[in-house]
């Protein structure tokens, strides 16, 4: 065996990035978000980074899988699965429902166990690329583009948090004319072809309206609407009568595989999904119940990156459309989006990103969208670097937080500024 492959050090650093006041149907996204940088260094040293979402519960799951890392091959990425589930035990959180938060899907324990290895299989194959100087997509099979297709991840928002935060200067957008300003900007700034509107923040009269408003400003422009599955199938066929032929896609109108199933037979506008389909075992009904023409994959739900490509090959054979999703994110995952989005075939929507509305980040150069794109990275590994003096200071702010921002609550974030906010019941409207 190549022992230089052999992992040495792991090293796991929970951070605190900022976040702008974004609405969603939750409430507001807190001013700081809780995410898990991994790295690897084996005892070459090379060394990998990954990334993750970052609450307790993800955090209690990775500890253990750290510690059983060391004298494992970095080029051993199934075995992590296997060493995960001996390793890992279920988190306290795993209840089988609904995630807390609301929009990640189903909350199992084996799914929170995949979001943590992600980092790690992520982490390996940048030390694994770096290795052997090969860019993680030749890992993957090779790209078959040289570039990523973004879209702009438009939300209504306020100007500035109720207490706390950094500044920025985006201003409120609370209307249709708010809507269309935002998107203006993305474009000027990144490029972005397509634009995604988060919903069910409002009436839904009011986010048709927007949309429309999209569509005049941007004629023959991709656009997409994300209400979160707050809506009920009426309202969700009422919005498609209204938007078909407008929209590109329609995202999560309403919760669970068989209403979406219902709106999809009742309206000619295709539905995607990152809340209905987020585990293999949601495909079989889905699919079988036409229920999404669409399946936005989030590398960390899934499992990393080669189970991504897993997913796409089921996708492929059934004639679903695969994209990705986005949650808060900084860099690092990015750059693993970029890598397994190069190597899909037939990927024909623009994936989402958050990151034009991250400002902080712990690599030393941040990714620059062209034409609302990315180059693929041929450098080894993800090729990006871990910029140590910023991931510091993230970490220092995730350290000194008192653990209102260590777990991410839209609900308790917008209580900050409606003090008798409560989690809407579903369908809200
Ligand atoms: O497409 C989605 O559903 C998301 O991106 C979920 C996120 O949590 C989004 O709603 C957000 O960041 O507020
Ligand atoms: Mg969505």
């Amino acid at each position: 065996m190549d022992t230089a492959l052999l992992i040495d050090t792991i090293r796991l650093t929970p951070v605190l990035m900022a976040d702008p006041p974004l609405l969603n149907t939750q409430g507001v996204h807190q001013p700081y978000t809780p995410r898990l940088v991994v790295e690897v260094v084996t005892r070459s040293g090379a060394s990998g980074v990954g990334e993750t979402y970052g609450d307790g519960k993800y955090l209690e799951l990775a500890r253990p899988l750290a510690e059983a890392l060391p004298g494992r091959s970095v080029s051993d990425v199934n075995g992590l699965f296997a060493l995960a589930d001996q390793v890992c035990g279920d988190s306290r959180a795993a209840d089988e429902r609904v995630d807390a938060g609301g929009l990640r899907g189903v909350q199992t324990a084996a799914k929170l166990r995949l979001s943590v290895v992600s980092a790690f299989e992520v982490a390996c194959l940048d030390a694994l690329g770096k290795a052997l100087g090969l860019p993680v997509h030749a890992l993957l099979g090779g790209k078959v583009r040289d570039s990523v297709e973004y879209s702009a991840y438009l939300f209504h928002r306020w100007a500035a948090h109720p207490e706390g935060g950094e500044s920025d200067d985006w201003g409120a957008a609370l209307d249709p004319a708010g809507v269309v300003a935002q998107a203006r900007r993305f474009e000027r700034e990144h490029g972005f072809g397509s634009f995604k509107l988060k919903g069910g923040v409002f009436e839904p009269d009011r986010e048709i309206a927007a949309v429309l408003a999209l569509a005049e400003a941007f004629p023959g422009r991709p656009l997409r609407l994300d209400p979160n599955g707050a809506w009920s199938v009426e309202t969700a066929l009422y919005a498609a009568d209204r938007l078909e032929g407008v929209l590109e896609y329609l995202e999560d109108p309403v919760s669970g595989t068989g209403r979406m199933a219902e709106v999809a037979a009742g309206s000619g506008i295709p539905l995607a999904t990152n809340m209905c389909v987020t585990t293999f075992s949601e495909v079989p009904e889905a699919f079988a119940r036409d229920a999404v023409r669409i399946v936005l994959s989030d590398h960390h739900y899934w499992g990393g990156l080669y189970r991504t490509r897993e997913l796409a090959a089921v996708c492929r054979t059934y004639g679903v459309g695969l994209s990705m999703h986005s949650n808060t994110h900084l860099g690092v995952s990015l750059a693993a989006m970029t890598h397994v989005a190069a190597t899909v075939p037939g990927l024909k929507y623009a994936c989402d990103s958050h990151y034009p509305w991250q400002a902080e980040d712990v690599i030393t150069v941040r990714h620059t969208f062209r034409n609302g794109r990315l180059a693929v990275s041929d450098a080894p590994g993800l090729g990006v670097e871990l910029d140590r003096d910023r991931l510091a200071v993230l970490h220092r702010r995730w350290l000194e937080d008192d653990g209102s921002m260590r777990d991410r609550d839209d609900a308790a974030a917008m209580r900050r500024a409606e003090p008798g906010w409560r989690t809407p019941a579903v369908p809200r409207w």
